[in-house]
């Protein structure tokens, strides 16, 4: 191929260009993500068709719609690229070069594929576009460059110096102290007839969180939330969706992936537009919410299943809480919930729907409205904590400390914690200190958790136990918690989280800490 002619079009359907934004790149390459063989080159204004790109009279298969530059393949020793058929695709996103050899040795694939480059493979495509308005310039991310990622950032101090190194990312990510600064979500999409997938590469453990919004059936608000920092995202899609979407987020890569189901079945020619903008701080962000469900779940605690009264998707990071306003006898009362995961809900419940399990306080005002049959709307703030999941990331015994209602955000925690996949975990010991028996949140789910995975064991521990309770009896004591900081025990553990009232989150730590615990192996997840 003459990579010279800049009227070369790269497309397999005689498309024009395809545009992310409004100005066709300026670059001699399309869209990669919407690139496939072309068997059919536009070469000065002469639209010369053949059946192979190489001239050659065989059929080729272009990539199908909807895959992308990665399914390229690599031959690595030559630098070039080919896609092909279904046989070919096993060596999508690996140096096939070995795969190829294996079976075609005696062809000579550097002089064919001479005539097919299209240009060599990179761990991040730059495409050049006219550049993406930031909604008001807050962000050092605005060169307006749109990235399309292979890896997700990870840039080692090797990779300082390669010219596909993102030019506007601030920090680099160290992998191996996992020291980082900021995290610049990366932006990718696919497609099949009947979907659309959205692909936002945060960073491996960086625990983001979702607020997705459907201001219409092409319109969509994507917020990702990485610590204090909010990624803005206004998408313009090129044709209708439906809502709700499907939510992925992979907690150990990073990944997020948003699919939406397209009003109309058809291949896309591109997504639409893109806008982005950074918010460096919380914002006062409220989201409208109303009761679903009011289910109780022991004498005097319920589950409350929150319902957006708009098209809003919220996806709670892990340990993280929310602010709920409520207003009660005509003034404003505002608390914090901790949403938990669908899985350990006393109560059945699907997306898009919040649930939270609150006890209700005689004198309470907020716990007492929002558990009332006639509560009135809600309004909800964006996640909030500090909880890190990289300070659980080497640590394969942990201790899990709840009293009470305390028990929310450890139920996210265990959750993740029972589903990691890399450096797994090999022991959680969840301690659950409640009044009475009565008194205990999720124990059918949690027992049968237990049952089913030996790693989890669980302890319940009651301060005023009712009948013939055979099991242990008290509060957090010096006598429960050495063992957990002593490495010749069977409790032993590396890390704790603790949640609860003060005083009993108080003690624990300074128990923990007389018997040596590191304090920098404890999180209390608090207000
Ligand atoms: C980060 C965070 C996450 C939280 N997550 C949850 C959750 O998931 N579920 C949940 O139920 N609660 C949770 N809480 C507690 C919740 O925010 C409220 O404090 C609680 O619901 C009481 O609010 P209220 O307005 O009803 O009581 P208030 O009006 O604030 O208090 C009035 C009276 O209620 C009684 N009371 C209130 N709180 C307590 C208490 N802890 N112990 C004993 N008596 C009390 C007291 O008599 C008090 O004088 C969380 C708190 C924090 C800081």
């Amino acid at each position: 191929m003459d990579k010279s002619n800049p009227k070369l079009n790269l497309t397999g359907t005689n498309d024009p260009p395809q545009t992310i934004g409004k100005k066709p790149p300026s670059l001699g390459v399309t869209n990669p993500n919407s690139l496939s063989v072309s068997n059919s080159l536009d070469v000065s204004n002469k639209k010369v068709t053949t059946t192979s790109a190489t001239g050659n009279p065989r059929n080729k298969c272009a990539l199908k719609p909807g895959h992308s530059l990665m399914d390229w393949i690599r031959l690595g020793s030559s630098g070039l690229d080919l896609s092909g058929p279904d046989e070919l695709m096993k060596g999508i996103g690996k140096d096939a070069t070995k795969l190829f050899e294996d079976v075609h040795a005696w062809v000579n694939y550097e002089q064919l594929l001479g005539k097919c480059y299209v240009g060599p493979l990179r761990n991040s495509a730059i495409i050049d576009l006219e550049p993406l308005k930031p909604l008001t310039k807050t962000s050092s991310d605005n060169s307006g460059s749109f990235r399309l990622p292979v890896l997700p950032f990870l840039q080692t101090s090797s990779a300082k110096t390669s010219p596909t190194k993102s030019a506007n990312t601030s920090k680099e990510y160290n992998v191996k102290t996992g020291e980082n600064a900021e995290v610049v979500p990366r932006f990718d999409w696919i497609q099949k007839t009947s979907d659309l997938t959205l692909i936002f590469y945060t960073r491996p453990l960086c625990n983001p969180g979702l607020v997705i919004t459907h201001k219409s059936s092409n319109q969509l608000e994507v917020r990702i939330q990485i610590e204090r920092t909010t990624h803005v995202y206004s998408v313009e899609l090129s044709h209708d969706v439906n809502y709700p979407c499907a939510m992925k987020v992979s907690y150990e890569t990073g990944k997020i992936e948003l699919r939406f189901v397209k009003t109309q079945p058809q291949l896309w020619t591109n997504y639409g537009v893109l806008e982005k903008q950074k918010l460096t701080e919380f914002e006062g962000l409220q989201l409208e919410y109303e009761i679903l469900k009011r289910e109780t779940i022991t004498h005097d605690s319920y589950a409350v299943i929150l319902q957006p009264v708009k098209k809003v998707l919220l996806f709670n990071p892990i340990g993280f809480h929310i602010s709920v306003t409520s207003n009660v006898n005509g003034v404003d009362v505002t608390r914090s919930y901790t949403p938990v995961p669908i899985q350990y809900c006393p109560v059945d419940v699907t997306a898009p729907t919040l649930p939270l399990l609150i006890k209700s306080y005689e004198l309470g005002i907020l716990s007492k409205h929002i558990t009332s049959a006639d509560c009135s709307p809600v309004r909800i703030s964006q996640s909030k904590g500090s909880f890190m999941l990289t300070s659980l990331k080497e640590h394969t015994n942990i201790g899990l400390l709840a009293a009470g209602s305390g028990i929310t955000p450890i139920l996210s925690v265990l959750q993740y914690l029972l589903e990691r996949t890399s450096n797994k975990v090999e022991k959680v010991q969840l301690l659950l200190f409640n009044k009475t028996e009565q008194d205990i949140w999720c124990r059918k789910i949690l027992e049968k958790t237990a049952e089913k995975d030996a790693r989890l064991t669980i302890r319940h521990i009651l301060s005023e136990p009712q009948g013939d309770w055979q099991g242990e009896v008290g509060r957090v004591t010096q006598e429960l918690i050495a063992p957990l900081a002593d490495p010749k025990s069977q409790s032993y553990v590396t890390f704790c989280c603790i949640c609860g009232p003060n005083p009993f989150n108080d003690l624990s730590e300074k128990l923990l800490k007389g018997s040596g615990f590191p304090a920098e192996r404890l999180h209390f997840f608090q207000g």
